[in-house]
């Protein structure tokens, strides 16, 4: 499932008329997305996505907005709201709230390689670089309180060897950093700098897309989600030429603490966890449910298991 909303031609143009962008030439919706509907939009102007945001809380909608302002002010290839004649970025349409935001080049990259990892490290680093400051915050609905509640649930369902393998250590650490949070660096997170989130030409990297997961967190933990999409072998463990890539790229930016190189494998894990948590739960939601795509828990569940057989630590500057 992709377009929850559709639009037709009578709509989008008065839409567009707002903001002088020439004839419209076409339209289609994108088939890649699962949260919103998204549709590529060709004008005599140019060339643009329109969001109608289908789920989330809107009143955070200026969060985004703001922070795609900020990111794409630190020279960050991001889409960005566009302002209609009237300075205004967030619109209606068709009963949802909308965004036009300009369609970036390139391609989604299934295979990475190495030189693929090392910009989406650095990539990233840019990203908190831009956003340390702590000016803008927002809170995750998928943090550790959620993912200690979320994590006991699974735990009812895994047999008990496997409980105790997996969670129990894991839960038991995030009950610690609950009552103790560890003095990490924080900026804001992208939180799911996965592979269909990134685009490329060749090995530029061209754009940055989906924010809507961002939140204030741990940097650690962001490294450690795009890790956990962008540097593992078919049988999903890390692949450390891969792994010591990205970090590298990251590290040239943002070099890594003794202490967050301390954290890294439970952090690796918590980031594993999270993605299995939520996996699993939209799973449960749309169990029987035709035309949703639901994306398999059981490959974050591997991502943890493969952490046990194979590590890559943080480098750390000498
Ligand atoms: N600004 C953009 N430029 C180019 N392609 C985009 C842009 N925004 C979205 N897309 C395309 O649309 C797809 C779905 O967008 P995404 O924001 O990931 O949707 P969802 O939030 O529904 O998952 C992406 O995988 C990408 O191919
Ligand atoms: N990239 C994620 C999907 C986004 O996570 P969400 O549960 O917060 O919408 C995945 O592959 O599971």
């Amino acid at each position: 499932m992709s377009v929850f909303t559709e639009v037709s031609r009578e709509q989008l143009e008065p839409f567009l008329g707002g903001f002088a962008l020439g004839r419209l030439i076409d339209f289609s919706g994108i088939a890649g997305g699962s949260e919103n509907s998204n549709f590529f939009v060709a004008c005599e102007g140019g060339e643009f996505v329109l969001t109608l945001i289908e789920r989330g809380p809107q009143d955070e909608l200026p969060f985004f907005v703001e922070l795609l302002e900020q990111l794409r002010s630190a020279g960050l290839p991001v889409p960005y709201a566009i302002a209609d004649g009237q300075g205004q970025r967030l619109h209606r349409l068709n009963g949802r709230p909308a965004l036009l935001q300009p369609r970036l080049p390139g391609r989604h990259v299934e295979q990475p390689d190495a030189s693929h990892c090392q910009a989406v490290g650095q990539m990233l680093a840019r990203l908190h670089a831009a956003t340390a400051s702590g000016a803008l915050q927002r809170r995750s609905d998928r943090g550790l309180l959620w993912m200690l509640g979320s994590g006991r649930q699974l735990r009812a369902r895994l047999d008990q060897a496997q409980s105790a393998q997996l969670l129990d250590p894991l839960l038991a650490q995030i009950a610690d950093w609950l009552a103790e949070p560890p003095a990490l660096p924080t900026a804001i997170l992208h939180a799911d700098l996965f592979r269909d989130n990134v685009l490329f030409e060749g090995h530029h990297l061209t754009g940055l897309i989906d924010f809507y997961n961002a939140h204030t967190g741990w940097t650690l933990y962001d490294v450690a989600i795009t890790v956990n999409d962008w540097c593992l072998d078919a049988q999903q463990r890390l692949q450390p030429e891969l792994a010591r890539a990205l970090l590298a790229g990251y590290a040239a930016i943002r070099p890594f603490s003794a202490h967050e190189a301390d954290l890294w494998p439970a952090v690796l894990r918590l980031a594993a966890l999270r993605f299995w948590l939520s996996r699993q739960l939209a799973a449960e939601q749309h169990a029987g449910q035709s035309g949703v795509l639901v994306k398999d828990p059981e490959h974050f569940k591997r991502v943890l298991v493969g952490h046990a057989e194979v590590q890559v630590g943080l480098p750390l500057a000498l």
